[in-house]
C-alpha cells in the first residue's frame, strides 16, 4: 500500500497525517507549550526538534518502507498564484533566509525536504500562506512604497469554503464568503467567485489579535515603544506575531488553559478572551463592506472555534450579516494530501518555484 506523509507546522502545534488512497490512515496533533517554543531562538532553530517528533510519528506507524511523497504546509515565499510546488532549492533557500519573514509554516517544506532525502521520494508544498488574490485596490495601505500583502491560512480558508458551498447547493467559484480562521494566528479573507480578494494579515500586524499575535497596534505608541526599548526588525517581529496578544496578556497561548482559568473565576482571562472575539467581529464586519453586504456564509474555523463561548462571543455580533458555519479545527491535512496526490496520480502539473 503506499502512503502519503503530511506535514503541517503551526504555531502551536505540530500536526502530522498518513493518507492512503483518499483516507487518513493515521494522525496526531502535538501541541507546543510556550516554554518549549520559547527555549529556540527563531523558527528556523526548531526544524531538528520538530523532526524528531515526526520520525517518532513515522516510525510508530511503520510507513518507512511504503512513503511515496511528503507534502508540507506551504510557508512565507514571494506571493505566487495556488497550487501544488515542488520543493526546489530556490524555494527552500528564500525560507532558510526568512527572507519573507519568519513563520511556523516556513518549516513545512524544510521537513518535508529533509524526510524526502531519507526515503527517497518526492517533496511538495500546497497553497501556501503567501497565496495572493487581493485586488490592487486591496493593496493601498496608505503610506507610499508600503503595500499590504496576503498572508493567510490560504489552504484551510479555501478548503472550508469550498465545503460550505457545496452545502449551500453552489459553487466555490461563484459565490461569497468571509471566513476567519482563529488559530494560533488569526487571518480573515473575504471570497469572492472563487478568488481571496482581500484579507487581513494578522502576521504583518493588521486585524485582530490572536493568541500570540498583536493584530493592529497604535502606530505612534508602538514606534515609541521600539524607541525606547532600542528594539531591533528581529525583535519587533517576534513581539508582533509571537509574544503579543493573549500570551503577552495572560501568559499563555493555549485557549483551553485559558478556558479552565475562566471557569475558575479568572476575570481578566475571561475580558481578554471576549476582547479576542469581538475584534475577530470587527474584522469580518470589515469584509462584508469588501463583499458589499453579499455574503452568502461566514465561516468560522481553526482551533480556537473548539470553544463554545468564542464561537458565541463571534455569532452574536455578526450574524445580522449572514449565516454563521462554525468548522472547528481545519481541513489543512487532507487538502494538503489531495494537492500530493494530484500531481503524483498525473492530474495536475507541480509548480517551480523561482527566485525573483
Ligand atoms: N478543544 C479546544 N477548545 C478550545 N481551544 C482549542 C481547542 N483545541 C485547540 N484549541 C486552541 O486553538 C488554538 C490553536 O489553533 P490551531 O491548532 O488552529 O493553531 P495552529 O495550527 O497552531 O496555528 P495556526 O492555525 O495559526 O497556523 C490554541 O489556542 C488552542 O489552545
Ligand atoms: C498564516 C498567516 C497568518 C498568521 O499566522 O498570523
Amino acid at each position: 500500500m503506499e502512503h502519503i506523509l503530511v506535514i503541517n507546522p503551526g504555531s502551536t502545534s505540530t500536526k502530522l497525517a498518513i493518507f492512503s488512497n483518499h483516507e487518513q490512515i493515521a494522525e496526531e496533533t502535538i501541541r507546543h507549550t510556550v516554554e518549549e517554543i520559547s527555549q529556540f531562538e527563531n523558527v528556523i532553530s526548531q526544524t531538528d526538534f520538530r523532526a524528531e517528533l515526526i520520525k517518532e510519528f513515522i516510525t510508530k506507524q511503520q510507513v518507512e518502507d511504503s512513503l511515496v511523497a511528503v507534502v508540507g504546509r506551504g510557508g512565507l515565499l514571494k506571493p505566487i498564484p495556488g497550487g501544488t510546488y515542488k520543493v526546489n532549492e530556490a524555494l527552500l533557500s528564500d525560507l532558510i533566509a526568512e527572507k519573507y519573514n519568519t513563520h511556523a509554516s516556513n518549516l513545512g517544506a524544510i521537513l518535508a525536504n529533509e524526510f524526502a532525502k531519507e526515503y527517497d521520494i518526492p517533496a511538495f508544498i500546497v497553497d501556501p500562506v503567501v497565496v495572493d488574490e487581493m485586488e490592487p485596490i486591496a493593496k493601498v495601505s496608505g503610506l507610499k512604497g508600503i503595500n499590504r500583502r496576503s498572508v493567510t491560512h490560504a489552504l484551510n480558508q479555501k478548503a472550508v469554503a469550498r465545503v460550505t458551498a457545496e452545502e449551500l447547493g453552489k459553487e466555490y467559484e461563484t459565490s461569497s464568503m468571509i471566513v476567519a480562521h482563529l488559530g494560533g494566528g488569526i487571518s480573515v479573507g473575504a471570497h469572492k467567485n472563487g478568488k481571496m480578494i482581500d484579507a487581513v494579515n494578522g502576521l504583518d500586524g493588521e486585524g485582530p489579535f490572536s493568541p500570540e499575535r498583536s493584530g493592529e497596534l497604535p502606530l505612534v505608541d508602538f514606534a515609541n515603544l521600539i524607541i525606547e526599548e532600542n528594539l531591533t526588525l528581529a525583535d519587533v517581529k517576534k513581539m508582533i506575531a509571537g509574544n503579543s496578544g493573549l500570551k503577552s496578556y495572560l501568559g499563555e497561548t493555549d485557549l483551553r488553559e485559558v478556558e479552565k482559568r475562566i471557569k475558575a473565576g479568572d476575570t481578566e482571562a475571561a475580558f481578554y478572551e471576549e476582547a479576542m472575539s469581538y475584534q475577530v467581529a470587527k474584522s469580518i464586519a470589515e469584509m462584508s463592506v469588501v463583499l458589499k453586504g453579499e455574503v452568502d456564509s461566514i465561516i468560522l474555523t481553526g482551533g480556537a472555534v473548539y470553544s463554545e463561548s468564542i464561537r458565541k462571543q463571534i455569532t452574536s455580533r455578526v450574524e445580522w450579516i449572514a449565516r454563521v458555519k462554525a468548522f472547528p479545527g481545519e481541513m489543512e491535512m487532507q487538502a494538503l494530501y489531495e494537492g500530493a496526490w494530484r500531481v503524483l496520480k498525473g492530474k495536475e502539473e507541480a509548480k517551480d518555484y523561482a527566485l525573483v
